[in-house]
């Protein structure tokens, strides 16, 4: 294996638990079962509304810290003809990663996204993904993902092992675009505010 796969002590791969990492806790005050979550952000190429280009991304709340999450591959979202651009398939899965977040209402942004890609993905298709986080170690957050096409119960098309880290508010009001971090701080809607803030865009 890779010194790019494995850890620096060890050599266990940086995507496998460390031996003393806990189970994920779901917030107490996280959305029933079967919840949409929503849109965190207008603008979020994952799951805003006003990204004409985006994959609006469409997340419920599973059971446990797990979300499901349906994505429908549009001509803008193609690399070959006909098929989807991989990193656009990337970009699903790591978004209904980072919704994980939501369920432990902790602020967490993407460190490390590992992705298999085990089948062609057609436009026009839906891709029915699942994600679950794993474990919980210190900042560290260990998750995984599937993507299955023809329904829910169809062949896996992709598939990710994840690390998010969590951050504090200044990850994103110290590095994002002034005018952007502006904008989203003064909306009216105080629920927007957070969800802005809650979850890495
Ligand atoms: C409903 C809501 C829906 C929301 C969906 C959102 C989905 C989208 C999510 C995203 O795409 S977020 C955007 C993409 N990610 C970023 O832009 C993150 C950029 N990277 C960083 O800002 C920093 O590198 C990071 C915050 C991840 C870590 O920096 P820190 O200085 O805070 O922490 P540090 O480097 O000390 O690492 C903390 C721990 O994580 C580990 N770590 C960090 N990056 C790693 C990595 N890449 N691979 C493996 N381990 C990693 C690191 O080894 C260490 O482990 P230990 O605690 O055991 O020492």
């Amino acid at each position: 294996m890779s010194s790019a796969t494995t850890s620096a002590s060890g050599g266990r791969p940086v995507l496998a638990p460390p031996p003393d990492a806990t189970e994920p806790v779901r917030h107490p005050d996280a959305p029933a079962p079967g919840t949409p979550l929503g849109p965190h952000y207008d603008q979020c190429f994952g799951c805003g509304d006003d990204q004409p280009y985006g994959l609006h991304l469409a997340v419920r709340a599973g059971e446990g810290v797990g979300v499901t999450a349906e994505f429908t591959v549009r001509p803008a979202h193609q690399g070959a003809p006909g098929l989807a651009h991989g990193g656009v398939l990337a970009s699903a899965l790591d978004e209904t990663l980072g919704s994980l977040n939501w369920l432990r209402r902790v602020i967490a942004v993407t460190g490390r996204l590992e992705s298999d890609f085990l089948r062609p993905v057609p436009v026009g298709a839906t891709l029915h993904l699942s994600a679950r986080c794993t474990a919980v170690a210190g900042r560290k957050m260990y998750a995984s993902a599937e993507g299955r096409i023809g329904g829910p119960q169809g062949p896996v098309a992709v598939r990710a092992q994840a690390l998010f880290v969590e951050v504090g508010v200044s990850h994103f009001t110290s590095n994002g675009r002034p005018e952007e971090i502006r904008a989203a701080m003064s909306d009216p809607d105080q629920v927007k505010v957070v969800r802005a803030f809650e979850v890495g865009p």
